[in-house]
């Protein structure tokens, strides 16, 4: 058995903080339960569906790819960097330097640190990375059908981080949302820690446990996932944009700097670690701004507005019209520019996708081009989205599966010109 997983059986039914955050084990009553079916089943619910089922919670509490090197430097949609860009383009340096050498390996699997085999427990980990890839299957079914693209190794780690990052969502989210305060998110984080420990609480942390000890993974943008759920817990408007890029490198952002050090750089890539960063970073926040654009009338109607403010005001518009949710000429042209916004960060984002290790390119210039159909639709929609749900269609999803596989068909290019330096 794995250190990790040692850990985990041995502490999954003694250790009273475990059994305080209720580790997903809720009527375990001894070690060996952990080894068998014990393990937390997904509830029926939302989506499909299935939550997942939470633990952390006591009953009572349910630059973009440019150099940012001043603040007068424009991002990808001519506008001037602001701090919270500056904070963010230093973490995005951090990781890469952190990963540098490992991710451009030839063949990464040499580098995975192997697993500490104990007879007769051989399936623990296995059975909980199954676990993951159920969840990943039932919330992102053509993501996971992307990641059967990948080695063995990468996929059952991106299916780990994919459920940690669908469980902290699902704390602000998700079913107990009303009852999540910030000590739940405290919890949380201390939980993280445990889990770089190799101290997991349960199945599903076990299985990220395992993969952060073997890829080069950081914990600082996991961290940086949770406060972004405490900012959605404090704030439910954003004055300026500045405002909203930092809250959507949390929530967002972070899941591309926790995917590349497991999808690899190709190694035939010339571009710089900290461009590929700034790329997945890119991504994160395009997913974001699109989530946002479609959700408008959703979240306007839990009280949230995350569009930025003085851009609404410059647009002659408020929270009033947000909430009246009619299509104005004013809106379209207010929603024109945020759709413009969008698609430059995924225009950023395209160009380090090549540079990503061959297997892995295929889901993740699947999950862009389809998030990026989003936009069209809200388009198609005539900027609709208070009441219309942009949504893409099965077929218009599966023609956009070829052309990712094409796509992710092109090399990397022999100079570091195609993207920009860091
Ligand atoms: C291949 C691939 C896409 C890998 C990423 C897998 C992964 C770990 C995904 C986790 C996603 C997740 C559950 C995040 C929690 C926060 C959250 C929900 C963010 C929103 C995602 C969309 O979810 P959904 O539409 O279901 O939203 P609702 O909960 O219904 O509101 C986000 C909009 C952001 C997700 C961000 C990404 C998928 C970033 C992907 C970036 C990369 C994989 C880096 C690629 C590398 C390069 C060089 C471009
Ligand atoms: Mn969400």
């Amino acid at each position: 058995m794995s250190s990790v997983a040692m850990f985990w059986v041995a502490s999954a039914s003694t250790d009273p903080i475990n059994n305080m955050l209720c580790n997903g084990f809720p009527d375990q009553s001894s070690s060996t339960r952990a080894l068998t079916k014990q393990a937390p089943k997904l509830k029926r619910g939302r989506r499909n569906g299935v939550y997942l089922k939470y633990s952390c919670l006591g009953s009572s509490e349910r630059s973009y790819g440019f150099p940012i090197l001043s603040s007068l430097v424009a991002n990808p949609a001519g506008e001037i960097a602001g701090p919270s860009e500056q904070k963010v383009y230093n973490v995005v340096l951090k990781q890469a330097a952190l990963v540098n050498k490992q991710l451009r390996s030839a063949d990464h699997a040499l580098d995975v640190k192997p697993d500490l085999v104990f007879p007769g427990t051989l399936s623990l980990l296995s059975e909980a990375y199954d676990r993951c890839g159920e969840v990943c299957a039932e919330y992102a079914k053509t993501f996971y059908l992307g990641t059967m693209l990948m080695t063995l190794e990468r996929r059952k780690a991106i299916w780990a981080i994919y459920v940690w990052c669908r469980r902290t969502d699902e704390l602000v989210d998700g079913p107990n949302a009303s009852h999540i305060t910030p000590t739940a998110l405290d919890r949380w984080e201390a939980r993280l820690e445990d889990v770089f420990q190799g101290r997991p609480y349960d199945m599903l942390d076990a299985a990220l446990s395992d993969t952060v000890n073997r890829f080069p993974v950081d914990i600082q943008p996991f961290k940086d996932m949770i406060e972004g759920m405490r900012m959605d817990l404090r704030k439910s408007r954003y004055m300026n944009f500045d405002e909203l890029y930092l809250y959507c490198y949390y929530v967002a952002g972070t899941v591309g700097l926790m995917s590349v050090p497991v999808m690899g750089i190709s190694p035939e890539s010339k571009a710089s670690t900290e461009s590929v960063y700034n790329a997945a970073l890119a991504l994160g926040i395009a997913n974001q701004l699109t989530n946002i654009l479609r959700d408008v009338g959703e979240d306007a109607r839990r009280g949230r507005v995350y569009l930025p403010q003085d851009e609404l005001a410059q647009a002659g518009l408020s929270d009033e019209d947000i909430f009246a949710g009619k299509v104005t000429d004013k809106w379209r042209i207010f929603m024109k520019s945020q759709i413009k916004r969008a698609r430059m960060f995924f225009d950023q984002a395209e160009k380090g996708v090549t540079e990503l290790s061959a297997a892995s390119r295929w889901p993740v210039w699947a999950s862009l081009l389809l998030y990026r159909k989003i936009l069209d639709e809200i388009e198609v929609n005539d900027y609709n989205n208070f009441t219309k749900r942009a949504y893409v269609g099965k077929a218009k999803k599966i023609m956009a599966l070829p052309v990712a596989y094409a796509r992710s068909m092109i090399q990397p290019s022999r100079t570091s010109s195609s993207l920009v330096e860091a």
